[in-house]
């Protein structure tokens, strides 16, 4: 092995992931969603790993950069972006589009190129990291926390997949009232230590999941809590669930849509209001920030373009004195040792951060990245710290394969309407 950092070859392999069916607004988990695998190999015979999104629009991205960045090095983590942006990208199937498989705000061209373009940035920290013999956190400045803690994330859930649909089994049972939530709160404590607690919401009334959180508080005093309904409430349901729960709640996480609603809800309650929606691109930031109407930014390294991005996020977050933490799609371990990376660079990060990984019996790693006390220690192995299982990756890029397309773009909506032929993704606000 030398450190010719050249880039020789690149791979990528889409995937089929298990998923177990976790509802929200939209509709429910399909029983496999789509990610997509990135191995970057270097002349000095190095390989560095990536994930992002699988969905069919991003690897149609994915394909034509991986041809323009091979042959360069990795190094060449701005140039990247420079690539990433001259790659074409069909803005009329993307630009406000619904976002109908993952709740993420706005959907454009410009955000789907970032997003493809962290799955190779963070494949090209790690084989960097590999040639040198630093971890990615090194690379990004230096870990200012041993460990990176995150959120435990409820959700209500079924306790299977609709009959007759291939799924795989998972035994965390149903959670469809406030006592399966603390239930469900109670096994991810047992099984990982977490000790703060996202519920997913906007899936029943506001009173139904106003409840399901006082059962949290009670069962669990004094541990921060947080609701997150995707957009789902009016400006008066947000502010009337905001006066019952403050005091309670730790943040409310999107209770209605867009900086407008966002802002008069801040004005209006104490609560601290966080966003996953109202701000994903660099364009949205100064608006938000300026009228008070995000507390929390919930930065999410895929659709901001990699871990540099990310702490450049981080960065203006503080210089207007809004919070950071990390917001979490469906993912594998090498997103989850990603954000890791990253996470223990940022300083101030004062909330857990939000993982689905808890939820993702499947992955393709050697060895799964394990929770101590909520909490992920930050690797100071070379790269990512992390090794791919080949025979993983292969079994799950079989699954994609043999799909007929029904699965490989993520459709909450969709995988509803298998269990509720006349449902239709809800108007917002739906309360
Ligand atoms: O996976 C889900 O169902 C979540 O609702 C996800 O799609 C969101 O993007 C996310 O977790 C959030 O915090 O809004
Ligand atoms: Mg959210």
């Amino acid at each position: 092995m030398s450190r010719d950092l050249a880039i020789t070859a690149i791979r990528l392999t889409p995937i089929l992931v298990a998923d177990p069916p976790l509802l929200n607004t939209q509709g429910v988990h399909q029983p496999y969603t789509p990610r997509l695998i990135v191995e970057v190999d270097t002349a000095g015979g190095v390989t560095g790993v990536g994930e992002t999104y699988g969905d069919t629009t991003y690897l149609e991205l994915a394909r034509p950069l991986a041809d323009r960045l091979t042959g360069h090095r990795v190094t060449d983590v701005n140039a990247l972006h420079v690539l990433a942006d001259a790659v074409a990208v069909d803005a009329a199937r993307v630009d406000g589009r619904a976002d109908v498989g993952g709740l993420r705000g706005v959907q454009t061209a410009e955000k789907l190129r970032l997003s493809v373009a962290s799955g190779f940035e963070v494949a090209c920290l790690d084989a960097l990291g590999k040639s040198l013999g630093l971890p990615v956190h090194a690379l990004l400045g230096g870990k200012v926390r041993d460990a990176v803690e995150y959120s435990a994330y409820l959700f209500y859930r079924w306790a299977g997949h609709p009959d007759g649909v291939v799924a795989e089994k998972d035994d965390w049972g149903a959670a469809l009232d406030p006592a399966g939530v603390v239930a469900q709160a109670r096994a991810f404590t047992e099984r990982h230590g977490f000790t703060s607690f996202k519920l997913k919401g906007g899936v029943f009334p506001p009173d139904e999941e106003i409840a399901a959180v006082r059962a949290l508080a009670d069962a669990f005093p004094g541990h921060p809590l947080r609701l997150d309904p995707n957009g789902a409430w009016s400006v008066e349901t947000s502010i009337r669930v905001a006066r019952e729960l403050a005091g309670v709640l730790e943040y409310l996480e999107d209770p209605a849509l867009g900086t407008d609603a966002m802002a008069e809800v801040a004005a209006r309650t104490g609560v601290p209001l966080a966003t996953n929606m109202c701000v994903t691109t660099a364009a949205e930031i100064r608006e938000a920030f300026t009228r008070g109407a995000v507390q929390v930014l919930l930065s999410d390294h895929h659709y901001w373009g990699g871990l540099r991005n990310t702490a450049h996020l981080a960065a203006v977050c503080r210089a207007f004195g809004v919070g950071v933490s990390m917001h979490s799609n469906t993912h594998l371990g090498i997103s989850l040792a990603a954000m890791t990376h990253v996470a223990a660079t940022v300083p101030g990060l004062r909330h857990a951060c939000d993982t689905h990984y808890p939820w993702q019996s499947e992955d393709v790693l050697t060895e799964r990245l394990a929770f101590d006390g909520g909490r992920i220690a930050v690797s100071d192995a070379p790269g990512l710290g992390v090794t791919l299982d080949r025979d993983r990756l292969d079994a799950l890029h079989r699954r994609w394969l043999d799909d007929d397309g029904t699965l490989r773009d993520r459709d909450d909506a969709a995988a509803m309407r298998v269990a509720d032929p006349s449902w239709v993704p809800p108007a917002v606000p739906r309360w």
